[in-house]
């Protein structure tokens, strides 16, 4: 295992109070991943977890919006920043760093910078879960992940066309390259249902799941495309608040359970790593 040199001292190092890091990835750029992301946080809030969410989406860092809050977070006297918090779930951003709606053109090395200062230098206090956004692609960031913090895994968002998933594979390949376990697949925007009942089959439904199969990685489940999941993202306030007996929210509790499930799983597989050792 890639990360497990906790002695060395540049490799990664755990964050302590911190229990779970969980990356969000998609290949695809606009497939949802971020709305995924912002909805899974607040999920797993509202079922009693302490969460984080770290928005490492350079090229379209909207989480903010998304969490109703884009002011500037607060620095200490000990240069720690401090979180901001919406609906129970401690965020920060690229996008509260970056001056105005400037392009964010990040060479590589400070890039590394900023996703060390928001693992190590943000008062995150203590977490069950602290997600990362990334950005769509595969790339620099994971890389600085990975470098910084042992990562508990990752989940990789599509849709079921063929092209987002042509890039799901390569977001796969490159978790299997740097030592990351894929804690599964979602589908979003994968089906519409009409007022009158009908369902569309807009990107192509089923199709993360047979790539998932075909992978033997697990599916966390899929959600729909639905115009209020847009709206509660633009306006702040994302469709999880509803809670898990909204119907339109439940997509996300179901994902976010399964999510703990296999935290939990991987968690325990280290734990028996250890023991073994
Ligand atoms: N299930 C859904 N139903 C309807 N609209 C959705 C759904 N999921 C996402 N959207 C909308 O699609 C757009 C893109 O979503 P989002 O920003 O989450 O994608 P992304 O993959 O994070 O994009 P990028 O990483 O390229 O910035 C947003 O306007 C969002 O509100």
């Amino acid at each position: 295992m890639g990360h497990m040199g906790q002695g060395a001292p540049q490799g990664p190092q755990a964050l302590p109070g911190i229990g779970a890091v969980v990356a969000v990835g998609s290949g695809k750029g606009g497939v949802g991943k971020t709305t995924v992301s912002v909805n899974l946080a607040i999920a797993l809030a509202k079922l009693g977890k302490r969460v984080g969410l770290i928005d490492a989406d350079i090229y379209g860092p909207n989480v903010p919006t998304m969490m109703g809050q884009t002011r500037q977070p607060s620095v200490t006297e000990d240069s720690m920043m401090e979180p901001l918090e919406s609906f129970g779930v401690k965020f920060i951003s690229v996008g509260l760093i970056s001056p105005g709606d400037k392009p964010l053109v990040m060479r590589g090395p400070m890039l590394h910078q900023i996703i060390r200062q928001f693992l190590q230098q943000v008062k995150w206090g203590e977490l069950d879960y602290l997600i990362v956004d990334l950005p769509p692609g595969t790339g620099d960031v994971v890389i600085s992940l990975v470098q910084t913090v042992p990562l508990t895994g990752a989940v990789v968002v599509s849709t079921g066309s063929g092209v987002a998933l042509q890039d799901a594979r390569k977001a796969l390949e490159m978790f299997h390259q740097v030592n990351v376990e894929v804690l599964g697949l979602v589908e979003n925007m994968s089906q519409m249902r009409l007022p009158n009942g009908e369902v569309i089959d807009v990107f192509g439904a089923g199709g993360t799941a047979s790539t998932a199969r075909q992978y033997n990685l697990p599916f966390l489940g899929s959600v729909d495309l639905d115009p209020a999941i847009r709206a509660g993202g633009d306006r702040g306030l994302p469709v999880s608040l509803g809670g898990e007996d909204d119907a339109k929210a439940k997509a996300y509790f179901d994902i976010a359970r399964e999510v703990m499930e296999r935290v939990e799983e991987v968690q325990e597989d280290a734990e028996n790593v250890l023991e073994i050792n």
